[in-house]
């Protein structure tokens, strides 16, 4: 595991990439001054001084070495490759059935690999499950319990019963946090799709993950409400500071939440490009900026279309 510290100038700051970009972004939102004593950076009002400072650069929480996975006597990855930095916000990308949630079955330890190396903080994923939670694009929550009991029981699972009191208090403020302060006591039948996954995101940060891995958590809602979640879990990252690592087949989601894109190519996969997305946020899918970042990607997709037939 990587951990580097090295004298930083403000001029320099824009063009490094993952985890010192996001930590600049988090300086933009209204704590952006408490968050700068707090991490030691220097306030909106004062970073454009060149004053050389000591900061912490990156740190990999996920590192894929040389993966290859076989399923079904096909080979799925071709010695697969890549990092992911602490607080990174990652978007995995790329055409369908190249192995995309496969590699979140593979990083939670569920699916074994045929070589190669894969760590999450150092560890084995088979020992690692701590350090992870999941959002899935069906939420998966239990209908006989109410909002609340199912953030609880993800508690419940993972940590054993504990103090009911600070476990009940810590569901309502992360329902609060998704923005669920009154919906607590609905069960999912009456909860819209939108509410349902905001459950979902709770239960996953209710266990205070270092990781979350999210597969697609929007695909299934309309576009609206697409929109809304994109907006709101880049808050909740903002705010929490965890790894996403989200995975997506949809250019504009990816261009609009990614620190960095991951562009996968087709089976047998490897990485076809790492893509930084140093862009300020929030971002409005009408900025120029990520319509040039779109673009490009749509010309690699064609790129990636065309390999496959030759
Ligand atoms: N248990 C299995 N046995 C055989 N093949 C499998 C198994 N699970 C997955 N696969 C194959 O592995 C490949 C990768 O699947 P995966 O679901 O990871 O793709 P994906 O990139 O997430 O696709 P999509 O974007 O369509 O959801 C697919 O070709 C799939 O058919």
């Amino acid at each position: 595991m990587a951990e580097a510290r090295g004298i930083w100038r403000w001029r320099e700051f824009p063009f490094t990439s993952g985890a010192n970009n996001l930590r600049l972004d988090r300086l933009n939102d209204k704590t952006g001054y408490a968050r700068a004593l707090k991490t030691g950076l220097p306030s909106p009002r004062t970073r454009h001084k060149k004053t050389p400072m000591t900061i912490e650069t990156k740190e990999v929480v996920i590192n894929f070495q040389d993966v290859v996975v076989e399923l079904g006597g096909q080979k799925i990855y071709d010695r697969l490759s890549f990092e992911v930095n602490k607080g990174e916000f990652v978007c995995l990308l790329g055409p369908s059935g190249c192995g995309k949630s496969t590699s979140l079955r593979v990083m939670g330890g569920l699916l074994p690999i045929t070589s190669g190396t894969v760590q999450i903080m150092g560890l084995d994923p088979s020992i690692a499950w701590s350090k992870i939670a999941y959002v899935f694009q069906s939420p998966r929550l239990v209908s006989w319990r109410n909002a609340m009991e199912n953030v609880l029981l993800g508690i419940e699972l993972r940590l054993g019963p504990g103090n009911k009191s600070a476990r009940e208090q810590k569901a309502l403020d992360l329902l609060a946090l998704v923005g669920l302060s009154k919906e607590v006591k609905k069960y999912p039948s009456i909860l819209s799709g939108g509410e349902r996954q905001r459950v979902a995101i709770a239960r996953a940060l209710a266990v205070d993950p270092e990781i979350i891995f999210m597969d697609e958590p929007f695909s299934a809602l309309d576009p609206t409400t697409r929109e809304r979640m994109r907006v709101e879990i880049e808050q909740i990252w903002q705010k929490t500071g965890k790894t996403i690592v989200f995975v997506t087949h949809d250019i504009d989601e990816a261009v609009q939440l990614a620190d960095r894109i991951i562009l996968l190519t087709k089976k047998p996969t490897i990485v076809k490009e790492n893509i930084p997305l140093p862009d300020a946020r929030p971002r409005s899918l009408g900025l120029p900026a990520l319509a040039l970042h779109r673009n490009r990607l749509l010309q690699m997709f064609n790129s990636i279309e065309s390999d496959s037939k030759t």
